[in-house]
């Protein structure tokens, strides 16, 4: 454990690694457990739900006009565009909680971020497909800083090459990082589930190119 990491201690009050490197190789991915008190992590989640601009996702796929269950929403230092699945969208000025939540990932990762992309998945039918977020738009290999609450949920990684796959669960409050070459050489996933009936809200704080 690097001596500038502020440990974090897991549901058991174990400490937790948080240099530790989920991927086996070709990427890093580092879990920082929960952040946050079950109270202020309640907080957030209240606060994101309600404050949030939530739209429904749109895409065209293959020629078709999609709307997604799973709804989303798109912050920015800028009004920058980010443009995926043939639609663009413009960056919304931080709230005053996303600035909070930011500067609390930055803290934790050591690194800015300049963007972030939010996820509403209001119960376990709703999940996302297997992807990397290595659109030309985002600096390349740069870390992206994933913070959860609501509902926990399983998340899955798989090498593109080998087909490897890494299970963990994010849960309430909770950190995890992708950085170095993840993007390129992994997918992440976050699969469909019946065991799960309540909402689940994540952050992903990006660094466009501008
Ligand atoms: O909901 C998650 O944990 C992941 C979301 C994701 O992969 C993305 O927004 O690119
Ligand atoms: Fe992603």
């Amino acid at each position: 454990m690097g001596k500038n990491n502020i440990q974090t201690l897991d549901l058991f009050g174990k400490a937790i690694n948080t240099d530790q490197n989920l991927l086996p190789y070709d990427g890093t991915v580092n879990y920082f457990g929960k952040l946050f008190s079950q109270q202020e992590a309640d907080y957030y989640f209240d606060v994101l739900m309600n404050t949030i601009e939530w739209k429904n996702d749109e895409a065209f796929i293959m020629g078709k006009h999609i709307i997604t269950k799973r709804k989303v929403a798109w912050y920015g230092d800028e009004a920058y565009s980010y443009t995926y699945s043939n639609k663009s969208k413009l960056a919304l000025p931080w709230t005053k909680e996303l600035l909070e939540l930011k500067k609390i990932s930055e803290a934790q990762t050591g690194v800015t971020y300049n963007s972030c992309l939010l996820n509403l998945y209001h119960n376990g039918d709703e999940g996302m497909a297997y992807h990397s977020d290595d659109e030309k738009a985002l600096a390349k290999d740069s870390a992206i800083a994933s913070l959860s609450f609501g509902a926990e949920r399983r998340f899955l990684f798989k090498h593109k090459q080998s087909k490897e796959t890494i299970t963990l669960f994010l849960e309430h409050g909770s950190l995890l990082v992708m950085k170095d070459e993840t993007q390129t050489n992994w997918l992440h996933r976050l699969p469909p589930t019946k065991k799960v009936n309540q909402p689940r809200v994540n952050l992903t704080f990006r660094t466009m190119v501008v």
